[in-house]
């Protein structure tokens, strides 16, 4: 069966319809990892958006139990060159294909995804959708303007505890990634996982430790009753933010966010930690970045920049313990070179609560 993905400047691109038959309109990037693909399927922060993987072959080892970022995937729709329909790998339980159909996510293959991803870098990202070929009431889409609620889509509707014997930490969830739990719990963390719009009152009144703010999608600007509550946190408790968490962290901080004309979204992306002068490796996933001029005159200090353009990747306050990054140290899928960001996380906590004793 033919299926069409047609992007807002009016390009067509025809293939083979693959995944949930319905249409599906969203914002059309790109992810350049060569694998990975159940963790990005899987990643929250693509809610609302049609994802193209630039690595030709997809597919090829399946999809299995182990591997998910999130149990309801909130992707809008997949593009492939070329969509794997044997799988061999000894954790494989289904094929992609199979999985997309069950969880409803559209999906086109066999289209020049190069072409694509050239038409993406040079007009920017913009919506697209998948549709069935040869309709011809969809010659001419109406495209919408987006959405603005993807956070309230994809946060927890209510709080849970995932227990452990050490630090207390509150992890707001914008749309979190797995990988960020299991992180914390590795560090044998006690984490209570709280919805996007918990007030600073609800969350202290926890008593947390250490509060982690997650990735999520969508702008930072839609999410503003998070921004009030971070003003009130940073004072109290260390933070630790990733992703839409430092978007939120810097706009708190009275820096700005800006939409990038195509983002970052891969796996092999550098960053300079100017802390150490070290670089690493980085997995990204984000189409709005703090603007670095807007730095200047707030309580925030740059301290990871991306090699390929000089963005901003991280910054600190001057005053309270709170950092972040906007790349993803749990990886998932990607290099764990950063890591080490949560044992600074663990670290922090533990100053604080030295400090806290101290004044007693
Ligand atoms: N992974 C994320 O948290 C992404 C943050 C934000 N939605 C962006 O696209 O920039």
């Amino acid at each position: 069966m033919k299926r069409q993905l047609i992007l807002e400047d009016g390009t067509v691109f025809t293939g083979d319809a693959y995944g949930d038959l319905n249409q599906k309109e969203g914002e059309i990037v790109f992810n350049t990892g060569m694998t990975g693909y159940q963790e990005i399927l899987s990643d929250p922060s693509y809610c609302g958006q049609i994802v193209t993987m630039t690595y030709p072959l997809i597919g090829n080892y399946g999809i299995n139990r182990d591997d998910f970022e999130s149990i309801d995937p909130s992707v809008f729709g997949f593009v492939v060159k070329e969509m794997c329909e044997a799988p061999s790998n000894f954790r494989h339980e289904e094929t992609l294909d199979e999985f997309l159909k069950q969880k409803e996510i559209p999906a086109i293959s066999g289209i020049d995804t190069r072409k694509l991803t050239k038409i993406i870098r040079k007009h920017g990202t913009m919506r697209a959708v998948l549709t069935a070929a040869g309709d011809e009431h969809n010659d001419k889409p109406i495209f919408s303007q987006g959405m603005t609620d993807q956070v309230s889509r994809v946060s927890t509707k209510n709080p849970y505890v995932v227990p452990g014997r050490g630090h207390r930490v509150v992890l707001v969830d914008f749309g979190m990634k797995h990988g960020i739990l299991r992180d914390l719990t590795k560090r044998n963390c006690h984490v209570t996982v709280v919805p996007y719009d918990y007030t600073a009152k609800q969350i202290l009144a926890l008593k947390p430790e250490g509060i982690m703010l997650t990735n999520g999608p969508g702008d930072p600007k839609d999410v503003p009753v998070a921004i009030d509550m971070i003003k009130d946190i940073m004072p109290h408790v260390p933070v630790f933010g990733i992703c839409l968490g430092h978007q939120l962290i810097s706009l708190a901080a009275g820096a700005d966010t800006e939409k990038m004309r195509f983002g970052h979204r891969g796996s092999n992306h550098p960053v300079k930690d100017l802390t150490i002068g070290k670089t690493h490796l980085t997995s990204q996933n984000h189409g709005y970045a703090v603007t670095r001029a807007s730095l200047e005159g707030t309580d925030l200090e740059l301290t990871h920049i991306a090699i390929n353009d000089d963005s901003v990747e991280g910054v600190k306050h001057t005053t309270y313990p709170t950092f972040c990054v906007q790349y993803h140290p749990e990886s998932s899928p990607g290099p764990e070179d950063t890591s080490y960001l949560f044992d600074q996380f663990m670290t922090n906590i533990e100053n604080a609560k030295r400090l806290n004793k101290e004044a007693l």
